[in-house]
């Protein structure tokens, strides 16, 4: 495997992680993986789809809730992003190893909150099925300002919260199930990547109910 991070940096990531359900790393990218996501997205921002919420059959669109335009990665027809594709095997190897996780699967998407956009406070979790574990956010934005908006706001187990702001190459990790977050309207268009860690195969997880 193509390594991105040393182990102790991992090591000291996952700690915090456990220790806060949160964890903020910045240039978690480095330049040549940032400039070629960030190439990628910009040649498709065509392609981008309506944002819904929720799984399968219960998913529907509501803008008063959440307004970006999503871009879901495929590993196959998306290779050229082996870049990411390498980042990914590494997070998921190192939290099976040192976590004790059994990560069986991930999803990914492109998403772009135009002018306005934002997303109500949310865990990443469906009703239809619970399988997103570890859930991870990196953003592709160049020269984001204070007063650019579109913080991301992490509310902590006791009721304070804080506001991250969506900088280049920083990655937010946080547990999917118990971590309630939300965009704040962005004042200008706002690039990210934002991925989930599963449980299990979805397809299985029909199945295991
Ligand atoms: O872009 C972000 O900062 C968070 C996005 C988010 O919460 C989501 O897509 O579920
Ligand atoms: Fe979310």
């Amino acid at each position: 495997m193509n390594k991105c991070h040393t182990l102790t940096d991992w090591l000291s990531w996952v700690d915090e992680l456990s220790d806060k359900d949160f964890v903020i790393v910045d240039n978690f990218l480095d330049q040549q993986r940032f400039d070629t996501i960030r190439s990628f997205f910009l040649s498709h921002l065509e392609d981008f789809t309506r944002a819904g919420i929720g799984a399968l059959s219960e998913n529907i669109i509501r803008e008063d809730i959440r307004g970006d335009y999503t871009y879901w990665l495929d590993r196959n027809r998306d290779a050229s992003l082996h870049a990411l594709w390498d980042l990914i095997d590494e997070t998921m190897y190192i939290y099976n190893r040192y976590c004790f996780l059994s990560l069986a699967g991930h999803e990914f998407h492109l998403a772009h909150y135009p002018k306005g956009g934002h997303y109500d406070t949310h865990l990443d979790q469906f009703n239809a099925r619970n399988n997103r574990t570890i859930s991870m956010v990196i953003y592709l934005n160049k020269d984001w300002q204070k007063g650019d908006g579109g913080e991301l706001e992490i509310f902590r187990k006791d009721g304070s919260s804080i506001l991250v702001e969506p900088i280049e190459a920083r990655c937010v990790m946080f547990k999917s199930a118990v971590v309630p977050h939300r965009v704040m309207p962005s004042h200008k268009p706002r690039y990210s990547l934002t991925g989930w860690l599963l449980q299990q195969p979805s397809a299985l997880g029909k199945f295991l109910g």
